[in-house]
């Protein structure tokens, strides 16, 4: 019987609030491909503000966002980018960056706390002189918060190491930072610092922050006029996108200052999750937004049977794999719908474990 329904399948699933649907049928609109929609071009400069970088651009979605960025960086044929083998780019871009841009991956292992390791970086830089037969190294790029670690937060120090390799080598630096406001608010620094170290950054406006559509990508102003030309090419010029771009100001304005509860009622979460027999929740990795639930062997759960139940009770979840689930947190879950969850998960799992009992 569902009671309510809870929705924490991620945090690209929020509903545009009130005040950012007034925003978008009042907002100031023009042409942005013939000329510049001006909410567009508030919206730009205030991240571009934000970030430390020259200039930014509105994209439709992050997937997009992270194409063009890797695209600009390797517009010389035979370019390689290192990323991980367990970033969005890699795993769920539909291969992007090569089957339409081009440019071969070389991954490198993503250690648990979404960092690649730095001595794997350097190994992985192609030697020049082996251009006759490698691909040439010009991109490095990392994700933070990253994703399929748990929404786990990259400091600014392993960053610019990281920066510092691309630099010695001549490479640029790609930051997805899809959630990267998420990392500002739980490490406790501001986001320019985060990506001092970045060539170019894209960030999601749709996640955590709650916008209904878009990301921006930031970078130098060289950068972002090639950006912008390769927008329209891939089909990502638009028209009076102000009526966008209004809901993101508000956004920015009205839910930046509520990650950090988003990240407080995850750890609730977590904590609750991690008492229930059968559960593991690694409570200290939870450093942001994200839980990964894992079943324990024996315990008779597994993703599916569990996230099948779940929805009975309303509650939304997606399996990460056959045993584990992740739950992702947003501004539009209340910590009484935490609460809700821990007591539909503890029935759904009891009644998994023992059905004799039920
Ligand atoms: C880390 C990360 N990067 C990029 C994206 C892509 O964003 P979009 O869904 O807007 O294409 C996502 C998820 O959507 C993500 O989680
Ligand atoms: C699934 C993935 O593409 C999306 N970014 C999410 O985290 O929900």
């Amino acid at each position: 019987m569902v009671m309510k329904s809870v929705d924490l399948r991620s945090d690209t699933v929020t509903r545009p609030t009130d005040a950012m649907r007034e925003a978008m049928g009042s907002a100031e609109v023009d042409d942005d491909v013939l000329g510049y929609d001006p909410t567009a071009r508030r919206l730009e400069e205030e991240m571009a503000k934000m970030m430390g970088k020259e200039a930014a651009l509105f994209v439709p979605s992050g997937t997009m966002g992270n194409l063009i960025c890797v695209m600009v960086h390797c517009e010389v044929r035979g370019s390689e980018v290192i990323l991980g083998d367990n970033s969005h780019i890699h795993v769920y871009e539909n291969g992007g960056i090569s089957t339409i841009g081009g440019v071969h991956p070389k991954t490198i292992k993503n250690e648990e706390d979404g960092t690649m390791d730095l001595a794997a970086i350097e190994a992985a830089i192609r030697d020049p002189k082996g251009s006759t037969f490698y691909p040439s190294t010009r991109l490095i790029c990392l994700e933070n918060t990253h994703a399929n670690c748990g929404g786990r937060c990259l400091s600014a120090e392993y960053t610019d190491r990281v920066g510092d390799i691309a630099k010695r080598h001549g490479l640029k630096l790609h930051i997805d930072g899809a959630r990267l406001f998420n990392a500002s608010i739980a490490l406790g620094v501001p986001v320019h610092r985060l990506v001092k170290a970045a060539d170019s950054v894209s960030v999601c406006l749709s996640k955590g922050l709650g916008a209904p559509i878009g990301s921006v990508i930031v970078g130098s102003q060289s950068f972002i006029e090639k950006a912008k030309t390769l927008r329209k090419t891939l089909g990502g010029g638009m028209r009076q996108i102000g009526v966008l771009c209004a809901a993101a100001l508000v956004a920015l304005q009205e839910n930046l200052p509520k990650l950090q509860f988003d990240h407080k009622k995850a750890k609730l979460l977590a904590e609750g999750l991690n008492q229930l027999k059968g559960i593991r929740v690694d409570v200290a990795a939870v450093e942001t937004n994200m839980i990964f639930m894992d079943m324990e062997d024996g315990s008779r759960l597994t993703a599916e049977k569990l996230s099948k139940s779940l929805t009975e009770y309303g509650i939304l979840v997606i399996p990460a794999n056959s045993s584990r689930i992740r739950m992702v947190i947003h501004h539009q879950i209340t910590t009484s719908d935490v609460h809700y969850t821990l007591s539909c998960v503890q029935q759904a799992v009891q009644t998994i474990r023992e059905p004799s009992r039920n």
